[in-house]
């Protein structure tokens, strides 16, 4: 979304809940509470795992507020980019910090636990500012911020996102979480006092420094904040072109970063679908909609119109979809988004505006309608299609990443994208369709990206 998108959007109105999801969202899955903690409990003992950690959450010195507070939240352990980043982030004096961490490996509660530790309560002026790239996933962070401060006495929170229910009210709260245009114009109209702000954290932040719009915004915002503030900087993803953007915006940080090859999950499972021409792509669509509707799923598309479109013609075929995309307005774009978190609406149309950031754990299939690509429409896209899988396979959990290919050059886009990462994409036998669905059956029914799943992927390509 670019950043005029998110200054034009309108009004919504608690956003506080979202995201924060019932107690004990940390594992929340439908299967039984003991086997899942076998089972994530032996990812996170496997050093090579991107959830390991070495040590627990008392031992990184929470507060006891704090510490409750992730309990509640079922983490029972912390994963590595906790684990790492978290005492750098608390270190005195406060050190800028570049982090990047796999898709689904927790890095909200990172920079939101060093956020709560460093709140003074007894000051009720903006402290924390979390900036993001779409009104959904600034929602999504508050809700987070909020559920895992639930115990620290007097703690306010608030969304700077577009709202006329609160014109001309000042923001009133310790930790504010928005997208940069409304915090930019809030800032100079004086609704956020930003005198006392100490953290400034850019999540997905090669996204907000790298757009045309939104970068500039997030240098104005910067510049409106105290010259020492804390800068912190997280995504999966840190393409070369926006590292020397990211060392400017946050000097002399603590960097932790990944190679491309370290990038991808292991439990989402990457397959492809070779179709013949563009025209019979969807139909190869309502080919998987049983398969989509067994948990929830995510299809994206490239342009607003194509959404729309799908949406039409999926509905007309008498399936029941959702879809969301920029060209909404605020209230219906959360409506739309409630609705799909709750399970009321399982398959959701959109495009890159959902790319990044959302977490809904029952999100099992993620189809690529259309390839990412950069603007231009032709170069492949690989950071946003890292992203895009990584809407499921959400810590340590399975999934299935379905990219359509129609024509030569989705082929050779995909295939960029596959060397980019240096990972294996299998290809799906459109002929043997019931083998097909019954190894998609398979991944989605298992709840837990361990050893089982990976013989599934050779089971996969043995029957491709
Ligand atoms: N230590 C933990 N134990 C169990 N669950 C956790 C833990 N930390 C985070 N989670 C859960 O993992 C899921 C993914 O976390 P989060 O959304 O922060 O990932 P992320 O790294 O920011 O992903 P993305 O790159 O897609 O933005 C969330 O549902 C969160 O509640």
């Amino acid at each position: 979304m670019s950043s005029t998108e998110a200054a034009e959007e309108s009004t919504v109105a608690q956003a506080q809940v979202d995201g924060s999801g019932p107690p004990g969202n940390g594992s929340a899955l439908q299967e039984p509470e003991f086997s899942v903690e076998v089972k994530l409990a032996d990812l996170q003992a496997d050093p090579n795992n991107p959830l390991f950690s070495a040590k627990s959450f008392e031992e990184l010195n929470l507060s006891e507020e704090l510490l409750k507070g992730i309990r509640q939240m079922n983490f029972r352990k912390p994963s590595k980019i906790q684990e790492k980043a978290l005492p750098l982030l608390l270190l005195n004096p406060p050190t800028n910090m570049i982090a990047q961490s796999q898709s689904g490996t927790g890095k909200t509660a990172a920079f939101s636990l060093n956020i709560l530790s460093r709140i003074n309560l007894g000051l009720v002026a903006p402290q924390a500012l979390v900036l993001a790239p779409s009104r959904e996933l600034a929602r999504q962070i508050l809700g987070v911020i909020t559920h895992m401060g639930q115990f620290i006495d007097g703690l306010k929170t608030l969304a700077a996102i577009p709202d006329p229910t609160r014109r001309g009210q000042k923001y009133e709260a310790h930790v504010l979480v928005g997208t940069p245009g409304t915090v930019t114009d809030m800032i100079r109209r004086r609704l956020i006092d930003s005198r006392n702000m100490k953290i400034l954290v850019l999540d997905e932040a090669d996204n907000m420094l790298d757009q045309q719009g939104m970068g500039e915004q997030c240098t104005r915002v910067k510049g409106m904040l105290p010259k020492d503030i804390q800068t912190v900087l997280f995504s999966a993803t840190f393409p070369p072109h926006v590292i020397n953007y990211a060392n400017r915006f946050a000097p002399n940080a603590n960097v932790l970063t990944l190679a491309h090859e370290e990038l991808t999950i292991e439990g989402i499972k990457q397959l492809y679908i070779d179709i013949d021409k563009d025209s019979d792509k969807f139909a190869t669509l309502l080919k998987f909609y049983g398969l989509m509707t067994q948990a929830s799923s995510i299809i994206f598309v490239r342009t607003r119109k194509t959404a729309e479109e799908l949406e039409t013609r999926m509905v007309a075929e008498g399936h029941k979809v959702a879809q969301l995309s920029g060209a909404l307005e605020g209230p219906e774009r959360d409506r739309i988004i409630d609705q799909f978190r709750t399970g009321e609406a399982k398959v959701l149309i959109t495009t890159n505006v959902l790319a990044r950031g959302i977490d809904v754990q029952s999100v099992t299939m993620v189809i690529n309608y259309d390839v990412p690509t950069m603007a231009d429409g032709r170069t492949a896209d690989p950071e946003t299609y890292l992203h895009r899988i990584g809407r499921t396979g959400r810590f340590g959990r399975v999934g299935v990443a379905l990219t359509f290919v129609h024509n030569k050059a989705s082929w050779q886009q995909l295939h960029d994208i596959a060397n980019y990462f240096k990972t294996d994409l299998h290809p799906i036998d459109t002929s043997d369709w019931d083998t097909v669905e019954e190894m998609i059956q398979k991944i989605i029914k298992s709840s837990r990206a361990g050893k089982s799943t990976k013989e599934m992927t050779s089971e996969i390509t043995a029957g491709s």
